[in-house]
């Protein structure tokens, strides 16, 4: 050890006495610096524990003495300095004794180097004043917004969740609101059926476009993240629109803020209870659907009018059953949280299509007032986990739908189909033929497992309604349809008589039932044979009126399939409709026509209940033929593949198909 000393020693007075000034006569500019790092590397060398060494005086730079001293003296007190020390040397008088000082010499002497150094030491300067003026802009910025904020209380409200559009509605409402001064012009209706906020003087406009176009309003614009002021329950209130960029496309996403000058959160209770109340009453006759965004978010879509029960014509008993089912289930909480059994239920209406599945579901949607929440399962980039995510978020009280289930795990010739370039045969009245339906690629990335998963996992939301709609109730796996996941299947059938003959009650059935009784006396002196047919736009009177002259031929009137809507129909009485809906009725095969096809028949006879019911045995046979017809072109379609070579993969596969069957049939 001594050894190494002396060494060092001599290593170090060798170095010492080059002295800066050789640095600068060696290194140039960078000469002194140089020197200085030559110092440091010497002090490395020459702390050694319990080995005092003290180093001869050298030339200094005046400047640089004090420094070294001031701050060799302050970080460490076991350091000596004789005072004559060379300034790049800042240790080199330092008497250094001790094992444990070593780092703490190091380290003053690299202060003491840099601040040996002239402009080093005004950039430290620089920084450490510039750091406490930031931290005191800081201190004081935050004690002021602590301040403030102790003042006021602010609240937010996202784009995407409903409580935006309610306080959106209830701004809308104020008259301040509307006297902003940098406005944004919208036709926003944030989710009801009457826009929210309405240029003044666009009610007044009564003709048709004016009413049938989307309402102008109002906004205070968003792009300027101006604040907005009002007066609640006497209090000061500050509301501000800010957009902010979110994702890679540049969608912007709105947050609404409030900021209440108060100290109490009564006001701010107090106004969005007021804003949801009033949103609700607007909305109380309607019922609002969500569909899921591509972040796996729920989104307002839209309000649609409630429909009511009444309307909708099912076997006896059916639409009794769903909605006391629903509604008990509702009212069960506390049972089944008594038997710890998951608070959900499940309903599968199967059957024929247009036979009022999905009409029934979405009254009883508005008959106990639920929100209805589409899961589209055929959704693009839908996957397992993306599904139970979305099942997860579900509000707990609430409808959720799930048309189609079927359609998510197999492809269809009818429902999932997309138009092919085969046509079906034209039909006899000119109507263009039928496109044939061909299988659509499965894009689906969701599993059966995913589905019964989500259906009824740990993430499962409580309190639920599911309804799931299908065509194909045996294409469904039996674990979908097990009781807790489908509590209760119902059937679905094509129209019976009864129905049919209640559809035609309804649909002819006076809806002004003044206008009914004061068209009663009227009726009584025709008789009950009388057709109804007192309004000036029935159809009769354009044959009754056929000896005028008609200039224009045939062939130039518009061409078109179907029947226009007249604004009036015929007002007959309760006596006469029912008549009517019985004769109908008998016309009506039992169980071969679906009630949304006897609804589009009705609709074409509109204003012409007489002419439905003379009209109805045709029809059921037109009906008939082109069923059969397609029947046929499917079948036909079906053993076209067979005579196509089977070079082509899509035969290959339809042959060995025909060719399983054959095997599979007796001869
Ligand atoms: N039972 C019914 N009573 C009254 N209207 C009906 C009935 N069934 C169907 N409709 C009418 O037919 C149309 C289609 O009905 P809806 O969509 O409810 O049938 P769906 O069974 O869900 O059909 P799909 O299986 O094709 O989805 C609606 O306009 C509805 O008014």
């Amino acid at each position: 050890m001594p050894k190494r000393s002396t060494r060092n020693r001599h290593l170090k007075r060798r170095i010492i006495h080059r002295g800066p000034e050789d640095g600068m006569t060696d290194k140039g500019s960078l000469g002194p610096i140089a020197g200085h790092f030559r110092n440091w590397e010497v002090n490395e060398l020459v702390v050694m524990p319990s080995a005092p060494i003290t180093t001869g005086a050298s030339r200094a730079e005046p400047h640089s003495i004090g420094d070294s001293k001031q701050v060799l003296s302050t970080l460490n007190g076991n350091v000596a300095s004789n005072g004559t020390a060379d300034s790049g040397f800042g240790s080199s008088n330092s008497t250094v004794a001790g094992g444990g000082t070593t780092s703490i010499t190091d380290f003053s002497s690299l202060v003491a180097l840099l601040f040996s150094f002239g402009a080093l030491r005004d950039w430290l300067k620089l920084i450490v004043f510039g750091g406490v003026i930031e931290t005191l802009r800081r201190v004081a910025f935050s004690m002021y917004y602590k301040i403030i904020v102790s003042f006021w209380i602010t609240a937010h409200f996202d784009e995407n969740d409903s409580s935006y559009d309610w306080m959106m509605f209830w701004l809308s409402k104020q008259p301040s609101w509307a006297l902003a001064r940098d406005v944004e012009i919208s036709t926003r209706t944030f989710g009801l059926n009457t826009s929210a906020i309405m240029v003044p003087g666009e009610e007044e406009g009564n003709n048709l476009s004016m009413l049938a176009s989307r309402k102008l309003a109002y906004l205070p614009s968003a792009t300027t993240g101006m604040a907005y002021s009002m007066w609640y329950h006497r209090r000061y209130m500050s509301i501000t629109r800010v957009q902010a960029q979110t994702g890679f496309y540049g969608q912007k996403e709105e947050t609404l803020q409030i900021s209440i000058l108060t100290r109490s959160h009564r006001v701010l209770n107090e106004l969005l209870l007021e804003a949801k109340k009033e949103y609700m009453a607007a909305e109380e006759h309607s019922i609002s659907i969500f569909v899921s965004d591509v972040n796996n978010g729920w989104r307002h879509v839209a309000s649609k009018p409630k429909r009511s029960l009444n309307s909708i014509i099912l076997d006896p008993g059916v639409s009794d059953l769903l909605v006391d089912d629903a509604r008990d289930f509702l009212e069960s909480k506390a049972w089944y949280a008594a038997r710890g059994i998951p608070f959900r239920r499940g309903y599968l209406l199967y059957g024929a299509p247009g036979s009022g599945k999905t009409s029934i579901i979405s009254s009883i949607a508005g008959d106990l007032g639920l929100d209805v929440y589409i899961v589209s399962l055929s959704r693009a980039g839908l996957d397992d986990s993306a599904l139970s995510e979305l099942i997860s978020t579900l509000p707990e009280k609430c409808i959720a739908l799930m048309e189609d289930i079927d359609a998510a795990f197999t492809q269809s010739l009818n429902r999932d189909a997309v138009q092919g370039p085969v046509n079906g045969p034209a039909a006899d009245d000119g109507r263009p033929p039928p496109p044939v339906a061909r299988p659509a690629p499965s894009t689906s990335r969701l599993s059966l497992s995913g589905l019964l998963n989500a259906l009824d996992g740990v993430a499962a939301q409580e309190g639920r309604i599911l309804y799931a709609t299908t065509n194909k109730y045996t294409a469904l796996d039996p674990a979908l349809c097990r009781p807790g996941r489908m509590d209760i299947h119902v059937e679905f059938k094509l129209a019976s008589k009864y129905q049919a003959q209640k559809l035609f009650y309804s649909f002819y059935l006076p809806s002004d039932e003044s206008a009914a009784a004061d068209d009663d006396e009227k009726e009584r002196d025709k008789g009950d044979d009388d057709s109804g047919y007192n309004s000036s736009a029935n159809t009769d009177d354009a044959e009754s009126t056929a000896s005028e002259p008609d200039t224009a031929p045939a062939s130039e009137k518009p061409a078109f399939f179907g029947t226009s809507h007249r604004q009036h129909a015929p007002k007959l009485r309760r006596k006469q409709v029912a008549k009517l809906a019985e004769r109908f009725a008998e016309a009506i095969p039992e169980r071969e026509l679906s009630m949304a096809a006897l609804q589009g028949f009705l609709m074409t006879y509109k204003i012409r209940p007489y002419q439905a019911v003379d009209a109805a045995k045709d029809w059921v046979e037109s009906e008939r033929e082109a069923r059969l017809k397609k029947q046929q072109a499917a079948q036909g379609q079906e053993d076209a593949p067979a005579s196509i070579p089977a070079s082509t993969p899509a035969s290959t596969d339809a042959v060995a198909a025909t060719t399983n069957e054959d095997e599979v049939k007796p001869s």
